[in-house]
């Protein structure tokens, strides 16, 4: 549920932090600039009177032209002021939410990440922060400095005459009418809005990434039209945001304006009385006709300003995944067991499980593969090792600790995990072994060393300070996964996860990501999900899952005996290794 749009300004100050100091002072400079605001206008009411009473003197016109002056440069100085002191209040609320944001993203179980999509995170990250400095950096100044004004002719107005400053409120009311309406169920519509961007930006980026593959297979029209799907929805959103809202802004700006119609026949009417004198009647003609146009910019306010708490909530939302916190020291050893473990992706959709029932002991040291068909659930069993996601029933435990009461943070840094795809950042090779860790390049050098990489790293231009560029489009599939195996290395965890790690291999590199697989195992617990075959020649045990559980655990041999699928998976990979070619009309050839 949505809070409050006063909560969500609330909210919005209180991200600011020590931040709001310079926020308060910007509003401070932005009242007094608007005080200044109703100087000029009192000036001429005062030199108007002077006229009509005969009392017009050269030093009165000299005293109000420099108060008009002064009025008028210090209203432009203070304001400029005011705008340096919030922008810069506006930018440290920026800098505190977005290092907020991601803090709070690096405690969210990866699970609850996964579940958003890149464009909406990006969304948040850029473009909804982006907007909060609209609000700290101008809307909140400015509200201040246009209603102040204002506010205080129509003060000054009700002290010459009450009926008549009331009489010049008449287009405030109608153009306020007229702003009930512009914004009376716009929430719906900037979601709208948002959402038309939000999925713009994941629809680019999903565009950008494959590339490769909508180049490769020729859909180059098939995903332009996803893309240019998503442009349309985003136009026809503001189409419909400004026939919308365009009409009542016209009004809006007309109506403001119309002062004078009111002021001229009341005015004249209460002068031909006697009930106010001439200046009065011309104060209100030209002044109380005047004055409201000051809180035009408001109306463009309060379109940034619906923006601005839709900003505020899609970042709560982010703040608001719930991290894990505290916990247990993570125990010292090793052993992982899952225990009576019943986990769906879904919990509410009625969809089976994907794991039921499902059980699981691996001894500390050990090196157990998972087996199994594809969607089987392998991935899912380390997923939950890792607490990527909560099991619903059963416990994963840990040295016997169920592992949500271990502390998430250690548990990160106890468990490596070597996924089937590797991701590289820009930063140089060194940067993408080392991780953020404070680890030395000799370090660094020894791990890489092991991974079996070592050789290649020296051989680029500038060794490890080699930028590996945009995805590391400059790397192979086998070299960024020995990348990914040095850092595993160096993170020296006591448990291991390889998810299909040795997948980009080919024929010239396997033997050496054998050997850097062999290295980072070493007196570790290891589990690997095994999508081929051919990664089981490291185990100690097998774990077949299907059947939405581990159906059967024991050594090659044994589950080769007890286990159907596996038998008949074995014997499929035996059969493919010897396959032999026929040339045409010539001899075999084995490979
Ligand atoms: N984030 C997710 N949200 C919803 N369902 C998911 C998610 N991840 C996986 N699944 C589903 O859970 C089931 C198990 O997936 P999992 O990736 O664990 O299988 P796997 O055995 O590792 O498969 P493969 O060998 O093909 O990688 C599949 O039906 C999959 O579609």
């Amino acid at each position: 549920m949505k809070p409050e749009k006063k909560k969500r300004v609330a909210l919005l100050l209180h991200w600011a932090g020590k931040n709001r100091i310079w926020l308060f002072l910007a509003v401070f400079l932005s009242f007094i600039s608007g005080l200044c605001t109703m100087v000029p206008y009192l000036g001429i009411y005062r030199l108007m009177n002077a006229v009509f009473s005969h009392s017009c003197t050269k030093e009165l016109i000299m005293r109000e032209a420099v108060m008009i002056a002064v009025a008028v440069i210090l209203r432009f100085a203070l304001f400029g002021l005011s705008g340096v002191a919030s922008h810069k209040g506006a930018y440290g609320a920026l800098y505190k939410v977005r290092c907020m944001v991601a803090e709070h993203m690096a405690k969210v179980p990866l699970g609850a990440l996964n579940e958003r999509s890149t464009g909406d995170i990006k969304t948040v990250l850029n473009e909804d922060i982006e907007k909060l400095e609209l609000f700290l950096a101008h809307s909140l100044p400015d509200l201040v400095c246009y209603l102040v004004g204002p506010v205080v002719i129509f003060l000054y107005l009700m002290s010459v005459n009450v009926p008549l400053a009331f009489i010049s409120l008449i287009p405030l009311v109608a153009a306020v009418a007229v702003m009930g309406i512009m914004f009376r169920n716009t929430d719906e519509l900037m979601e709208r809005a948002n959402h038309s961007i939000t999925s713009l930006n994941s629809v680019m980026i999903e565009y950008m990434n494959g590339m490769k593959l909508i180049k490769a297979y020729d859909m180059g029209s098939a995903s332009f039209c996803k893309f240019s799907g998503a442009v349309n929805e985003e136009n026809a959103v503001w189409n419909e945001t400004s026939k919308r809202m365009g009409p009542p802004f016209a009004a809006f700006l007309v109506i403001i304006e119309c002062g004078m119609l009111f002021m001229v026949p009341f005015g004249g009417m209460f002068f031909s009385k006697g009930s106010i004198t001439a200046g009065a009647f011309l104060l209100f003609v030209y002044v109380g006709s005047m004055y409201l146009t000051e809180i035009r910019p408001l109306q463009e306010l309060g379109t940034n300003f619906a923006n601005v708490l839709n900003a505020v909530t899609k970042t709560a939302e982010i703040l608001n995944i719930p991290v894990y916190e505290g916990g247990l020291d993570f125990p010292k050893e090793h052993d992982i067991e899952l225990k009576d473990v019943c986990f769906s992706y879904e919990p509410e959709s009625g969809k089976p499980e994907v794991l039921s029932h499902c059980n699981l002991k691996i001894k500390d040291g050990e090196c157990v593969v998972l087996v199994g068909r594809s969607g089987a659930g392998k991935s899912t069993v380390v997923e939950l090792i890792s607490r990527f996601y909560d099991v619903q029933g059963g416990a994963v435990l840990i040295g016997g600790k169920n592992v949500k009461e271990l502390n998430y943070e250690q548990i990160l840094q106890n468990v490596a995990v070597v996924f089937q795809k590797t991701f590289l950042t820009r930063e140089s090779v060194l940067e993408n072994i080392r991780m953020g860790s404070d680890a030395s390049l000799a370090e660094v050098r020894a791990a890489a060393k092991e991974a079996q990489i070592d050789d290649f790293i020296m051989s680029l231009p500038d060794g490890y300070d080699t930028k590996v560029g945009s995805f590391g489009s400059r790397f192979s599939g086998g070299e960024k996964q020995r990348i990914a195996i040095a850092r595993a290395i160096l993170k020296n965890a006591p448990i291991l996860i390889l998810d299909e790690a040795t997948s980009a291999s080919d024929p010239e590199n396997q033997m050496e990501i054998d050997r850097a697989i062999r290295n980072l195992c070493r007196g570790k617990t290891v589990i690997v999900v095994a999508h081929r075959l051919s990664a089981l020649k490291m185990c100690d045990r097998v774990a077949v899952v299907e059947d939405h559980t581990i159906s059967c655990v024991g050594t090659h041999d044994e589950v080769r005996a007890n286990n159907a699928y596996y038998r008949k998976a074995w014997e499929d990979y035996e059969t493919a290794r010897n396959i032999t070619y026929q040339r045409k009309g010539g001899d075999r050839d084995d490979r």
